[in-house]
């Protein structure tokens, strides 16, 4: 384990996608745009825009080539798009995504439920988009779904992390995301998936991805940070959470991140008063609050002021 905490952190707000893939109300590609652009104005470098995946299955990222269109594109800001297979990859390239992210699971049920096929089958997909999306010049991230818990397994081994980690290495993906999808990592158990993936993956190529339903993701960003690992999803406002897993509440809130690696003295390069506007834009879009501590705390206090 580092002795020291890193000094940079790189955040990637998966709001966009994974924050609003699961809302039931229908959320306007005009407010999906102006969404990533206030993250880009708040500093973000790093945004998970869209997916492109059955309209059947996930209507709400169905305007993904329409989002894609309508953002800017500023030098120094990365946007990924999720991809599922060659179908996918084809749509997504056409868009000019600088990254893509193929999404697997170290769980077989999950695998099944999320992406209608078994996890070997699932890298037999990736392997084209992999090959394809590195000819074309893109980073491949990949995304381990399930890497402590699985809505229908449940506990799972750290060896089936590391196995779809190896197995996507192979593939050639660039870099892989740890995630706690059902969020009931607890910051030992998550160490230990991080672990699995630091075998296959220089520090610097692994992420940490935490859904916070049971309130342990900051825990696991600082046990990660004890770690070294440095670059973390997060979604603005707290949205989110996986139409494949019932339940599941949002990713760690980008706002709660910033205000805890600022704290520690770590730079993001993220302006946290305007990540905080946008959380309380974007919630009002929704019709709700944001779920972030810090958000509602410095709104409060604004308003109080
Ligand atoms: C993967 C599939 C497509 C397989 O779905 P399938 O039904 O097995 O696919 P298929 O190849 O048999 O094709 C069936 C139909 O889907 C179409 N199709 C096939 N592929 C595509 C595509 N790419 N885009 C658009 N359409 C597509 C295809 O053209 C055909 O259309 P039809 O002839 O019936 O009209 C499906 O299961 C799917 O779309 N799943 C979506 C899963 C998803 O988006 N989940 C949420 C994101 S993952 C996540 O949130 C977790 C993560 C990453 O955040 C980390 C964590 O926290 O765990």
């Amino acid at each position: 384990m580092s002795s020291s905490l890193p000094s940079r952190v790189t955040l990637v707000d998966v709001g966009p996608r994974d924050g609003l893939q699961n809302e039931k109300q229908a959320v306007a590609a005009a407010h999906k745009i102006e969404l990533v652009q206030r993250l880009q104005q708040a500093g973000l470098r790093e945004i998970e825009v869209t997916s492109f995946v059955s309209p059947k299955w996930v209507p709400q990222m169905a305007d993904g080539a329409e989002v894609m269109a309508g953002i800017a594109r500023p030098a120094g800001v990365r946007h990924s798009v999720l991809v599922p297979n060659m179908k996918g990859f084809e749509a997504a390239l056409a868009t000019r995504p600088d990254e893509i992210v193929v999404f697997g699971a170290a769980s077989e049920a999950f695998s099944q439920k999320n992406i209608n096929c078994s996890i070997a089958e699932s890298i037999e997909r990736f392997a084209p988009v992999t090959a394809a999306a590195r000819e074309a010049g893109l980073k491949v991230r990949g995304a381990v779904s399930c890497a402590v818990a699985c809505p229908y397994e449940g506990e799972i081994h750290p060896d089936r992390v590391e196995l779809v980690v190896r197995l996507m290495k192979e593939i050639g993906v660039q870099h892989v995301g740890i995630a706690d999808t059902i969020g009931v990592g607890t910051p030992r158990r998550v160490q230990a998936a991080m672990e699995r993936a630091l075998k296959h993956y220089p520090l610097a190529e692994v992420s940490g991805h935490f859904h916070d339903t049971y309130g342990q993701s900051l825990s696991n960003v600082y046990a990660c940070l004890e770690m070294g690992i440095a670059s973390f999803d997060a979604s603005v406002a707290g949205l989110g959470g996986c139409p494949y897993a019932k339940g599941a509440t949002g990713n760690v809130a980008t706002e709660d991140v910033v205000f805890m690696l600022h704290g520690l003295g770590i730079e993001t390069g993220i302006d946290l008063d305007a990540l905080v506007d946008t959380a309380a834009w974007i919630s009002g879009v929704l019709g709700r609050k944001p779920v972030s501590r810090v958000a509602n705390a410095m709104l409060a206090r604004r308003a109080a002021a």
